[in-house]
């Protein structure tokens, strides 16, 4: 990884994007930890710098100016939420940023040190969890492969988000949603937050169209994940066929389950065996847009999520956008 004599300052700049409060705190316990280690591998031939994001939202704004200066890598340090935020950086208004000064040379990259509660990319990979040396290594060696990225699109919502592991709507989202107040509990806080979720659920029947064919309602849809990659939910292989490398989305529909559905067959989801099961489907796709059925009485409150990040309500537009960054593998 020698620096070559053209290449600028800016270029060499690897931006750690830090979640201090990550995984209820350890985050930035084990960060601490592995600085000198890092410093002393990656240290002489790249620029480290550390940014410690503040709250909710910050690591956009941080990795967004990153990219601008023209920074070789952008890594984010945390979760799930915290790598969404990142990526979410990348963009503005729709488009990806462009370095300030539009250098030619080599592209900013996305990095990952997973240190989240669920890590659900980092599974995808088969890279052991909190395994700082692994994670090390990986960015010493700095081999990119180009990465599918998706895109979700609430109308109401004038702000596109993207995401790398899966997107879903209605149960799912909502036990995201209220997952994200037990983050303190670890991975426990999946499974109170879809009993909190399930207690005010109603399946429902939904309008979906894939790829800008016809529209058809489907019913009784419990939850539907949009996968660019396999895991949520801390572990769960809800979209076991998804490849962020194929340029397609896989979609993955369970319809008409009830409570007992999910003790009798929690394994299934785990094991990415549910989608040989009745009631669920599976379709790959490039866009899929999803909407309430008109003339319900209970409109307004079919959850969405992406990345474990509560986004809003129906409608949503989900799109593949094929091979967009330069991921770390
Ligand atoms: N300094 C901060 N203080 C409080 N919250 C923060 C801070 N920085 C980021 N956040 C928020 O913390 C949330 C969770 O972060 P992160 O994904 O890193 O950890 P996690 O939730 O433990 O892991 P996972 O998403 O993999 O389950 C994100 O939604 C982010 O907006």
């Amino acid at each position: 990884m020698a620096p070559d004599a053209l290449t600028t300052s800016a270029q060499r700049d690897y931006v750690f994007v830090v979640n201090p409060s990550g995984a209820n705190g350890r985050t930035g316990q084990q960060w601490k930890k592995m600085m000198p280690d890092l410093n002393s591998r990656l240290g002489k031939d790249c620029n480290i710098h550390e940014a410690l994001t503040t709250g909710p939202l910050h690591a956009i704004e941080i990795a967004r100016e990153a990219v601008r200066d023209g920074a070789a890598a952008v890594v984010a340090v945390g979760g799930d939420g915290t790598l969404h935020e990142v990526l979410n950086g990348f963009f503005d208004d729709g488009k990806l940023v462009q370095s300030r000064e539009g250098r030619p040379g080599p592209r900013t990259a996305l990095g990952l040190i997973p240190m989240g509660t669920g890590s659900d990319l980092a599974r995808h990979f088969g890279w052991n969890l909190n395994d700082r040396h692994q994670a090390i290594d990986r960015l010493v060696k700095g081999h990119k492969r180009r990465i599918d990225v998706g895109r979700v699109q609430l109308p109401d919502d004038k702000v596109d988000r993207y995401f790398l592991n899966v997107a879903s709507l209605h149960l799912s989202a909502k036990a995201g949603y209220f997952a994200s107040m037990y983050k303190k509990l670890g991975n426990l806080c999946y499974v109170i937050g879809a009993l909190q979720a399930f207690r005010s659920h109603e399946n429902r029947d939904l309008r979906m169209r894939t790829d800008g064919g016809e529209w058809t309602v489907v019913p009784k849809v419990t939850a539907t994940c949009v996968g660019n990659a396999k895991y949520f939910g801390g572990g769960m292989n809800i979209t076991p066929s998804a490849d962020p490398f194929n340029g397609g989305l896989e979609v993955v529909s369970l319809m008409d389950y009830k409570w007992y559905d999910f003790i009798l067959k929690m394994h299934t989801l785990y094991q990415g065996t549910h989608v040989h099961l009745d009631k669920v489907t599976t379709n790959s796709v490039q866009t899929l847009e999803v909407e309430e059925v008109e003339n319900e009485s209970r409109k307004g409150n079919v959850f969405v999520q992406a990345d474990g990040e509560h986004l809003g309500f129906l409608p949503a537009k989900f799109s593949i956008l094929p091979e967009q960054l330069d991921f770390i593998l």
